[in-house]
Parts: structure tokens; sequence; C-alpha cells
């Protein structure tokens, strides 16, 4: 049982009885102001009315954020870098513990390329991370990828390994590739006892959205942290409509688009 009592009740922020519902909206970093992160304000309302519980942008949007989240959970990211510099595997801190709970975050966040080149100081930096973290009881999602030289970012292997790395390190959640199909992610969500949530990667049509999310859950995850198939539709609110009827209701796929009145043949 976990008896950090700052700690849970920051969890419980974040997540709706222990299953997340997260929407990064840390690509105006590394990919620039993209659809949907233009008027950012409109999309936060959009998805948080939706049903996500929990929004996560970099600290120099929060006065952006925080109007606009409707009461729901905010994580701040610490660390980024851009697809039109050297090396877009190579994330550099952008804040802090300090700077998020500055900026009214209930949790910070943290992206590591395991097998990557950089991985050996993102990994110090994740662990320092963790235990700044712990003195104010603040959760640390940990974003991470298998990424870098030769590596299959969708290999369960590779996957199961950068889960089990961020619990070792002392993350509370982590956030990883999803690896395509339940059975085999079954394999990640086993690597860990941390609550293992998905990315979505690029977007996809709304039912190939909805229907990752569903073999997410079936595979034993905790929920997701998508952002570009949520904050880059046309209709924010009913996609993630959508995809909080599996996470939170435990829909199936038909009925989670029906439900959020988005085509079921799309
Ligand atoms: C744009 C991407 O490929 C994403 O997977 C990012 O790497 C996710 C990440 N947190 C970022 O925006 O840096
Ligand atoms: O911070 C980025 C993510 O968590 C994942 O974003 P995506 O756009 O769903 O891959």
């Amino acid at each position: 049982m976990n008896t950090d009592v700052g700690l849970s009740a920051r969890l419980d922020r974040i997540s709706t009885d222990g299953r997340y519902l997260i929407v990064p909206m840390d690509h105006g970093i590394t990919l620039g102001p993209v659809t949907g992160l233009v008027d950012i304000e409109s999309t936060i309302d959009g998805i948080t009315r939706g049903g996500a519980d929990a929004v996560l942008t970099h600290k120099g949007t929060a006065p952006r954020v925080h109007p606009n989240k409707n009461g729901k959970g905010y994580i701040v990211h610490v660390n980024g870098s851009t697809d039109i510099g050297p090396d877009e595997n190579d994330k550099r801190l952008t804040g802090s513990v300090e700077d998020a709970l500055r900026v009214g975050a209930d949790a910070v966040s943290f992206h590591i390329n395991v097998g990557s080149d950089y991985e050996p100081d993102q990994m110090t930096q994740l662990a320092d991370l963790c235990s700044r973290a712990a003195d104010f009881s603040v959760p640390v999602l940990a974003m991470s990828y298998a990424r870098g030289p030769g590596i299959d970012e969708q290999d369960p292997e590779a996957l199961a390994h950068a889960v089990r790395l961020a619990e070792e390190v002392g993350a509370d959640v982590v956030k990883t590739a999803y690896s395509g199909d339940a059975e085999s992610f079954g394999r990640v969500v086993e690597a860990t006892r941390l609550p293992v949530v998905i990315a979505g990667g690029s977007r996809g049509t709304d039912r190939e959205t909805v229907e990752m999310v569903r073999g997410t859950m079936d595979a034993g995850a905790a929920g997701v942290s998508m952002g570009r198939s949520i904050f880059q539709h046309e209709n924010p609110e009913a996609i993630t409509r959508a995809v909080s009827a599996v996470i939170h209701d435990d829909a199936d796929v038909d009925t989670a688009l029906e439900r959020a009145g988005l085509g079921i043949e799309a």
C-alpha cells in the first residue's frame, strides 16, 4: 500500500480510479506550433470536457492551461528537443520539480530514449528527478521509449526493458510506445509494477486510435498519454470521449465510437 498521502493525492488528480487519460501537448518544442497547439486554449477546453484526466505541457504554457482545463490534472514536462535540431533523441532539461510546482503542476514528466547515445545522461537525470520529486511527494511520469541506432521502437522486449528501467530509477507511472497488439503488449505490462500508459504516435483513423486503446487496456495497461491522435483531431472533444469510453467505462470499439458521435466505419 502506498503510504505517501501527498503522492496518492496528486496521482488521484491525474487519473480516475487508477486509470489514466493524459493528453500530452509538449510537442510545441518538438514539432512547433502544429495543428491543435496554436489555439491550445480551446484544445484543452475540449479534451478536458471530453473526459481527459490530465493535460501535459512545458512550464511556459502553464498560464494558457489553468484557465481552460476545467479542474482536471496538470503535468509539467521537463525535457525536450526539436525535430529540426542536430538530434531529436538528445532531449535536454527544460525545467525542474520546483519549476513545475511553481506553475501549479500536480506531477512532472521526463522523456528518456533507452538505447540511444543519450541514454546514460538521461537515465541519471531521470533518477535525480525522481529523488527530487520524492522530496515533495510529486509523481513522476517517465516517458520511456526504446529509441536509438538499430532499435525496433515497437519490439516488446525493448519496450519491456524501457518500462522496467523507469521503475528501477523510481518513477511512478511509465509511458511507452504500443507494440501493436494486446498479446505482445501484455509482456510489456508484466515487466513492471508501475501503471503503464501508451503514447499514440502520429494520428491514424478514429477506429485505429480506439482499437489501439482497446488493445492497450486488454493487455492490462492503465491507460494512455496520447497526444497527436487527440489534439490534431478536428474534434478533440469527441475523440477524447471515445478514448475515455474505453479507458473509464471499458467500452468496446464500436460502442466507444458511437457514444462519441464518430462514425463506426471510420
Ligand atoms: C513527436 C514524437 O515522435 C513523439 O513521440 C515525441 O517524441 C514525444 C515527446 N514527448 C516529444 O514531443 O518530445
Ligand atoms: O509527449 C508525448 C507523448 O506522450 C506522446 O505523444 P503522441 O503524439 O501520442 O505520440
